[in-house]
């Protein structure tokens, strides 16, 4: 059994990846087991070193790479690059701050009481394929700063960017077993889940892969965070700059060709600037140049898979007959979707309903400011949200009143190494980065001494 990389613009097959025997899985397993009982005892200073190695190695080759994830998923050159230096820049930051962290809290009793963190295991993380490698940094680099190793199943569309990955830890003198990628299918995670190395799931996601995964996890009794899908709403009140609110909301629903669970996906904007900001959307979105992600002056690539742009267009076609208006673009070719605008979106519509995994932006007009924020929770998802106030104290109060992980007043949704990140309701739970992020896998042991 293989699984294909099919370079989505050109749809060539760039490479074949072999699927591991379960006999090999175990095999892993095994060499996880023997790096975690060293590892663990390694000093911070040490991992630090490593990860510092690392974090270099991924921006001297940062291009390379780069290259290698718009081949494999499609998007532009330059954010795949981007990419690349937001994964070094999380190497750095949890080299440098993971044992302050993890240092022990001290509580107030009578007698001496402390918590004290430690590694638990292998952390079994389960990736996709649209940041091949900020999703795989952003776990790894706190997990193997802790003293836990880890083992990636990486989408089925982007195992060169998990080998590139691996081999990258190899260069930076981490031992083998500290961090590998298994090539394996969906009915082989049950087995890796139970193995008594693994200490704990983590998953990047779709809505079902989670709620599968975390079914297991649970049977296991192991420990899951959950990051899974959204649609978050993009909320602009009456006194919003519009100019800068149009620029972000292009930004933020287009880029890395709208596949991203942080993507705004619902504009909900009051009556009174709705026109506006609808014009002013359509001239941003009509002037995006579509075309090869590795030329430059190219905005959009292609969606990754033809079954993406299939969803996508059928979720559209579906829309318009409910009702929504088509403002810009529509067409699709192959994995190639125009970016596309719909208005007069309501909340029983399935673009409005529904995650949608592509360049299409939807608007809601809402009557004032709390119908906005009425319509913003009207939701499964929470994962973020973004509102655009001039009124910053204004913004503070109603981002408390929005059922959300992260919210964003006056600037574009995006996850930041210092800030804990993760979602509500079904847009999963559990969080990543910060130094939160660090302590999810780690038995967080209390002391009492008499
Ligand atoms: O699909 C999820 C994308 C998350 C991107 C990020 O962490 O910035």
């Amino acid at each position: 059994m293989i699984f294909k990389s099919i370079n989505p613009f050109s749809q060539e097959v760039i490479a074949e990846h072999e699927i591991l025997t379960n006999a090999q899985i175990n095999q892993k397993l095994h060499i996880s087991e023997t790096a975690f009982q060293k590892w663990k005892t390694t000093s911070f200073q040490e991992r630090a070193d490593k990860m510092q190695k690392l974090a270099h190695i991924l921006r001297v080759n940062k291009v390379k790479l780069g290259m290698l994830i718009t081949n494999e998923m499609g998007k532009i050159l330059s954010e795949s690059i981007a990419e690349v230096e937001k994964s070094a820049e999380n190497c750095d930051f949890y080299s440098e701050h993971a044992e302050q962290m993890l240092k022990e809290e001290i509580y107030d009793t009578p007698f001496k009481s402390m918590s004290v963190y430690d590694p638990l295991g292998a952390v079994f993380a389960i990736m996709p394929w649209n940041y091949p490698f900020w999703q795989v940094l952003r776990y790894a680099a706190p997990a193997i700063m802790a003293g836990n190793v880890t083992l990636l199943k990486h989408a089925p569309n982007v195992i060169g960017c998990a080998k590139a990955i691996e081999n990258a830890f190899l260069e930076a003198g981490f031992p083998e077993g500290v961090f590998q990628q298994i090539v394996m299918d969906i009915p082989q995670v049950e087995s890796v889940i139970a193995a008594d190395i693994v200490c704990g799931v983590t998953l990047t996601g779709s809505e079902m892969a989670g709620s599968s995964v975390a079914s297991l996890a649970g049977k296991h009794i192991k420990k899951s965070v959950m990051e899974l899908g959204g649609s978050d709403a993009f909320i602009v009140l009456n006194d919003a700059n519009l100019e800068n609110a149009v620029t972000i909301a292009t930004q933020s629903r287009m880029l890395n060709a709208g596949q991203a669970c942080i993507c705004a996906k619902r504009f909900i904007v009051t009556e009174k600037v709705a026109d506006e900001f609808a014009a002013l959307f359509a001239q941003k979105i009509q002037s995006i140049q579509q075309g090869n992600p590795l030329q430059q002056g190219i905005q959009m690539g292609p969606l990754a898979r033809l079954d993406i742009a299939n969803k996508l267009a059928d979720q559209l076609e579906k829309s318009l007959h409910q009702g929504a208006k088509l403002i810009v673009g529509g067409e699709r070719e192959d994995c190639n979707f125009q970016p596309t605008l719909i208005d007069f979106v309501d909340s029983n519509n399935i673009a409005f309903q529904e995650e949608t995994f592509g360049p299409l932006a939807t608007i809601i007009r809402a009557k004032d400011e709390n119908d906005a924020i009425a319509i913003a929770n009207n939701h499964r998802y929470g994962l973020a949200a973004s509102l655009w106030t001039e009124d910053r104290e204004k913004g503070l109060q109603l981002a408390r009143k929005i059922e959300a992980g992260n919210v964003f007043v006056n600037s574009l949704v995006r996850s930041d190494s210092r800030i804990p990140f993760g979602g509500i309701k079904k847009s999963g739970y559990g969080r990543e980065l910060g130094a939160i992020g660090i302590k999810e896998f780690m038995n967080m042991k209390s002391v009492i001494i008499q």
